[in-house]
């Protein structure tokens, strides 16, 4: 009702195909709630109003506050008004011989539901509603208000009076105008939604088995996580690079997947280590997620296609469930294999992989709400972890208390219900009853958590093919299964050279034009000579050639200097 004054719509900024719109506005975090004015000419990336929750009510009242914050001039036309009126503007309202339903709600200054019912009436002809405030109560009195929040009506007759309703809600009051005779809805000339069948996509289920850890589960995360979500961020600098530096030292010296995955991990975790800047373009990265300069042995794939993390809807599941996936692995792996962090400066820490986790979150991870649970629980009780052991458990012990939060939730996927985990079945000897309640054998969960999640429990079937440049490599312990029949993933996966082109908000003209200091830095990363350099390798080229001329210059001038002295000893062998 309210669509010719305020237009809504939602874009899923989890969508690749959305990436760059997102990546264009700034768009950080999900939920996020951007406003643009009436008239807005010029690009702005809109502006954020963040209420105390994200209940439907609050962003109904931000709208509100928002269409108020319009000048005259620039107030879409369709708009209502709804600031209040005054006692003497009501009183003229009761000579109302405009053969229309006139309605004024009588509220306090804080109350929204006046301008609530005038925004649902809007389209609505036959009928004006508007606004009072309850601050004269004389006159409050003289119309037989006693209470606020009460609608007065003026009917076409002339003939008013107050209307009697069971609730003095909005739904009440918007109902019983919408319900008057002759109050009826005016057409609106609005644009058509695509339809269903467009937009819907044939989903194919992939059996699989729930005791088994997937590759392409993984692969899938962590290619999400390096071009999806991280692409929100245009240039990363100060303690968010800090964080993505040590969280990929993490995940590069701790992830026991396929080869050619381990290799860009760990080119990205000396590439970022060896940066001599401060601040990074995130296409400079992108640049070598995607392997730009081609080199031999080194693949992420571009697709998603979850197996183990498969919802029943598009919309469940998916990439949270590998990011816990993940995150297990990489405090089983430290748990596991204590040299493994050697030289990173992680050595001996047993919170290194829990705390850089938690900053993953906070920093990065799409889903803001999570980010801030998880660091709810993260400083009630990480700094108790003492051993890598206790690292591994913590974990697990937190993702069942966010399980147990999540159980009937509208994000629960109805065949994967939220349950303590690991389940009986899975691992019998996990549970056991001490005085008739159920409880857990934590050291039998310690021996589970390090088989499910350790290297070998994981299967490549349904993995993508791998690129190109990583064909040569065998996956770890030749243990790469063939791709089942009927599974067609593997064959739409690009090869690395054949990557889409790198969205680029130059190419996005459509979208007007990005903030300038934002397309600097873009443009700082493109491609330099069309071969794959960025501006940075080649400022990196030029400073390593200068500082090789100094050094030839200086040994030049040291060699001249001795041989001149070696000279003038023996012209003068006396001295
Ligand atoms: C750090 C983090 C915090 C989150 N916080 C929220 C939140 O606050 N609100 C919200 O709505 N969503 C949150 N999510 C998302 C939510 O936890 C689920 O990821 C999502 O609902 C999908 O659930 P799922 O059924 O795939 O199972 P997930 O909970 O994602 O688990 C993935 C897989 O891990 C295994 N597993 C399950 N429990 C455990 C355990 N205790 N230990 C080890 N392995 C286990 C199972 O094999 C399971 O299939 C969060 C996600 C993450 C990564």
């Amino acid at each position: 009702d309210w669509a010719a004054t305020i237009r809504v719509a939602a874009l899923d900024c989890a969508d690749k195909s959305n990436h760059e719109v997102c990546q264009t506005y700034d768009i950080h975090f999900y939920p996020s709630f951007r406003y643009f004015r009436a008239f807005t000419k010029d690009f702005t990336t809109g502006e954020n109003f963040k209420g105390p929750d994200r209940e439907l009510q609050t962003v109904r009242q931000a709208m509100i506050d928002f269409l108020q914050n319009h000048t005259d001039a620039n107030r879409p036309p369709a708009c209502p008004a709804l600031d209040p009126i005054r006692p003497s503007d009501v009183l003229s309202l009761l000579d109302n011989r405009e053969g229309r339903y006139v309605a004024v709600l009588f509220e306090s200054n804080s109350s929204y539901v006046g301008r609530e019912v005038i925004l649902d009436l809007s389209p609505y002809e036959n009928i004006a509603v508007k606004r009072a405030l309850d601050s004269d109560p004389a006159f409050l009195e003289k119309l037989g208000i006693s209470s606020v929040p009460s609608c007065y009506l003026v009917y076409p007759n002339g003939s008013h009076g107050l209307i009697n309703i069971m609730k003095p809600l909005r739904s009440f009051f918007s109902s019983y105008l919408k319900s008057l005779p002759d109050v009826r809805k005016k057409s609106l000339a609005l644009p058509e939604k695509p339809s269903k069948e467009e937009n819907s996509e044939v989903v194919v289920w992939r059996e699989f088995d729930r005791s088994k850890l997937y590759t392409a589960d993984l692969e899938s995360g962590l290619h999400y996580l390096l071009r999806v979500e991280l692409a929100t961020h245009r240039t990363l600098a100060g303690a968010e690079l800090k964080t993505l530096k040590d969280f990929v030292t993490i995940v590069a010296k701790l992830f026991p997947g396929r080869p050619p995955v381990r290799k860009l991990l760990e080119m990205l975790q000396e590439w970022l280590a060896s940066l001599p800047l401060d601040r990074v373009p995130y296409n400079a990265i992108l640049d070598l997620v995607n392997n730009k300069m081609r080199i031999s042995g080194i693949f992420l794939t571009n697709q998603i296609k979850w197996v183990g993390c498969q919802g029943s809807r598009p919309e469940l599941r998916g990439y949270t469930c590998s990011l816990w996936k993940l995150f297990h692995m990489l405090t089983v792996r430290a748990g596991t294999h204590p040299d493994a962090l050697d030289d990173t400066g992680f050595e001996d820490d047993p919170q290194a992989v829990l705390q850089t986790i938690r900053r993953y979150l906070l920093t990065f991870f799409g889903c803001k709400e999570c980010g801030e649970h998880f660091e709810e629980m993260a400083k009630e009780s990480m700094d108790s972890v003492k051993t890598p052991d206790q690292a591994i458990l913590w974990l697990w012990k937190k993702h069942n208390l966010v399980n147990s939060r999540l159980a009937g939730h509208p994000s629960e996927d109805p065949r994967f219900p939220k349950v303590a985990w690991p389940t009986p079945d899975l691992c019998p000897a996990c549970h056991e009853e001490l005085r008739g309640l159920d409880s857990w054998d934590e050291d039998q969960v310690l021996l589970f958590l390090k088989r499910h999640y350790g290297s070998d429990n994981l299967v490549h079937t349904y993995a993508a093919a791998l690129g190109g440049t990583g064909e040569a490599e065998e996956p770890e312990g030749g243990r790469a299964n063939p791709e089942r029949p009927g599974d067609h993933g593997a064959e739409s996966l690009l090869q690395p050279g054949a990557l889409p082109p790198t969205p680029r908000p130059s190419e996005g003209s459509h979208l007007g034009p990005a903030r300038p200091e934002a397309r600097r830095e873009v443009e700082a990363a493109a491609p330099f000579l069309g071969m794959g350099f960025s501006s940075l390798d080649m400022s990196l080229c030029v400073l390593l050639y200068v500082a090789s001329s100094m050094f030839l210059m200086v040994m030049f001038f040291f060699f001249r200097v001795r041989s001149r002295r070696w000279k003038g000893r023996h012209r003068h062998p006396s001295v």
